[in-house]
This record gives C-alpha cells, sequence and structure tokens, in this order.
C-alpha cells in the first residue's frame, strides 16, 4: 500500500470511530500514525519536476505576506492594485504560474507581497503547483487567505484542510509543552493544569509510537492529542492568516454584512478598489510591525536602518531575533521561555 493509500484509510478510520473515553488511546495512535505518514509525504522528492519552477524568490524587506487561494479569486488582480509591480489578471484559472513578489510600502515598511499560482483541492499531495505553492506558504510572515466572496465557504475549508496537513497552522498559537527527549530514565509527565484531551497514557502511547522512550513532558495547557502531536513533529509553523473575500461587488448588502462579521476576515472589492485600506490596516496589525532602532555604544542611532520586530517582543527579543536560526512568532510569547 503507497502512503496516500495508507494516510486515506488512517482518515476513514478516525472518521468513522466514535469520539469517548474507550477510543482516546485508538484515535490518539491513529492520529500519530497519520501525522508520520504525512511527514513522510512533505520528504523532498528526488524528481526532476519539482525543480527549476523559479519559486525561490529572494526574501525582502521587512515582511513577507503570500497570496493563497483558488485560481481566479483576484490575488493577482490585487497584487497589481497594491504594488507597482503587474501581474497578469484574467478571466481564466491558472493566469499566473509562477511566485510574482511585489512590494507594498507602508507606514515606513517594505513588505514583501508574493502573488502566486491557484491551488486546488490535493495541492498538498502535489496536484497542480500545489507543493511549491505551499512551501512558499510556509516562509511568510502572513498569509493572506484570498476567497471569492461568490463562492461558498467550501473553498475555505478545503484550503485550510490542505495547509493543515502541512503542518501550517492558522491563527493557533505553538502549544504551550515542555518536551524534551532524553537519553535515559522513562517517561516523566507533568502538567501545571488540569487536562481534560490527554492523559499520561495517551502521551506515553503516543511517545512509543514514535519510539520515543525516554522525555521529559510538561503541560503547560490544556492541549489536544493533535496539538501534542505537533510539538513532538516539531516543523510546525505557527502563522496568522487574515481571510479576505473578493468581489464584493458581486453579492448583496446582506452576505458582505455576514462575511464582515466572521473572525479574522476582511471584505474588499478590487474591481471597485472597496475597503483596500482597511486591509493594509488589518494586515498591519496581523504583521504587529513596530519598528526599533538599533544603536552602538557610544554611537547615534542608525535611523536609516530600523528592525523590524512582531507585537508582544520586547528589545530583549533582538537577541533572539538575530541568533542564528532564531526565529520569532507573533503569538507565541507565552512558550518562548523553555
Ligand atoms: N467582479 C469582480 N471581478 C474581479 C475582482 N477582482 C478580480 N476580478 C476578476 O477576476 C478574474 C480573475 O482575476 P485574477 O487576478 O487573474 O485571479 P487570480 O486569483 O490571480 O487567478 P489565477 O492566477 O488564475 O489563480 C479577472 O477577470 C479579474 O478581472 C473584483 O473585485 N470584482
Ligand atoms: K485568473
Ligand atoms: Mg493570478
Amino acid at each position: 500500500m503507497g502512503i496516500l493509500e495508507k494516510i486515506s484509510e488512517i482518515e476513514k478510520e478516525i472518521a468513522r470511530t466514535q469520539k469517548n473515553k474507550a477510543t482516546e488511546y485508538h484515535l490518539g495512535l491513529l492520529k500519530a500514525k497519520l501525522a508520520k505518514y504525512r511527514a513522510q509525504l512533505l520528504e523532498p522528492s528526488k524528481s526532476a519536476s519539482s525543480k527549476g519552477e523559479g519559486f525561490d524568490v529572494m526574501k525582502s524587506g521587512d515582511a513577507r505576506v503570500a497570496l493563497i487561494g483558488f485560481p481566479s479569486v483576484g490575488k493577482s488582480t490585487f497584487l497589481s492594485l497594491m504594488t507597482s509591480t503587474a501581474s497578469e489578471a484574467a478571466s481564466y484559472e491558472f493566469t499566473t504560474l509562477t511566485c510574482i513578489p511585489g512590494v507594498i510600502e507602508y507606514k515606513g515598511a517594505n513588505i514583501q507581497l508574493l502573488d502566486l499560482p491557484g491551488i486546488i483541492e490535493g495541492a498538498a499531495q502535489g496536484k497542480g503547483r500545489g507543493r511549491q505553492v505551499i512551501a512558499v506558504a510556509r516562509t511568510a510572515d502572513v498569509v493572506i487567505m484570498m476567497l471569492d466572496a461568490t463562492k461558498g465557504e467550501v473553498q475555505r475549508s478545503l484550503l485550510e484542510k490542505e495547509l493543515e496537513s502541512v503542518g501550517i497552522r492558522l491563527n493557533k498559537h505553538k502549544p504551550n509543552i515542555y518536551f524534551k527527549p532524553k537519553k535515559g530514565g522513562g517517561i516523566s509527565f507533568n502538567s501545571t493544569v488540569t487536562l481534560t484531551q490527554c492523559s499520561e497514557k495517551l502521551v506515553q502511547l503516543i511517545l512509543h509510537e514514535y519510539k520515543i522512550f525516554n522525555a521529559e513532558v510538561l503541560f503547560r495547557e490544556d492541549c489536544s492529542p493533535d496539538e501534542f502531536i505537533d510539538v513532538i513533529v516539531g516543523n510546525r509553523v505557527y502563522m496568522p492568516c487574515l481571510y479576505v473575500y473578493n468581489k464584493i461587488d458581486q453579492i448583496s448588502m446582506e452576505e458582505v454584512d455576514r462575511l464582515a462579521r466572521k473572525p479574522n476576515s476582511v471584505v474588499i472589492s478590487c474591481g471597485m478598489k472597496l475597503n483596500l485600506d482597511y486591509l493594509l490596516e488589518m494586515l498591519w496589525e496581523y504583521l504587529a510591525l513596530t519598528c526599533i532602532y538599533t544603536k552602538k555604544r557610544g554611537q547615534r542611532p542608525d535611523f536609516t536602518d530600523a528592525i523590524i520586530l512582531r507585537k508582544g517582543a520586547s528589545v530583549e527579543h533582538v537577541v533572539t531575533l538575530q541568533a542564528p536560526g532564531g526565529s520569532f512568532l507573533p503569538w507565541d510569547t507565552s512558550s518562548q521561555q523553555g
């Protein structure tokens, strides 16, 4: 059986297994297996087709925003409106075939905006240019999920599923679990809060599935088995996502009002240039950028060279930011200390 079939078998089994006390261990194990197979699926393939597609766009500016969406929702129209770069827009699907960068200048910051090919269901498994698009999305600071307001909600949940399946967590913070594999001593399990979704036994079962027999685990939050698996697997990306409903010129006021009230959502019309300023404000908030100017001892601050920090960051974080491999995520300040 191929990996895809195994994944689909497990997904089916999870779907038909009733969620209750008696099945919690079984379900936990299935989820651990699923995460393992998905990880295998994403290991870089050595085939030539995945190379040389021109998706390696240099990071530039203070932050990077990726435009993700189904074909023809208006991603390229948006890029052409907001930046001085022109990206071809047309009424047929898959007009854009590669990654096209533009720059939004806003409040003194340069925000790199990436137009990308449309993605469809199955993207994570390599349909269309899905994998490359998702690989770019992982490198962004914020994802704009662009949706066609005239189409149903199904697009949104399909895309969320695609991103979820490759370890991108949208608008979630890193689970506050301390986890450290050890050389010996078995598994030491503790929690500082009452756990309603995980137990010591389940945690052990999941760890064994990953062939981990010695580790220190401390739950500082009432996390689910999926969140615990995320911590073990690592390499998850916790990313702010703004849902942007475009083409509101085509729907009723009532419908516009309904969409606008959804969490993390903004309604716009690129065609009629509606609400674009508000979108920029929201984007800025999601990037939560603040400018900080650095100063060497005995010298005046260099105002031409700002360090851009995210929300919740203090000056101490500049050190973290600049450490090799140091990354800083906007909403995980609580779990920074380990
Ligand atoms: N009515 C209306 N049409 C729009 C709006 N924004 C874009 N369009 C149209 O939607 C069609 C698709 O726009 P594109 O910008 O090419 O969409 P895309 O998401 O880049 O598409 P792909 O590159 O094929 O994935 C074009 O015909 C645009 O003119 C809008 O706000 N309202
Ligand atoms: K198009
Ligand atoms: Mg396009």
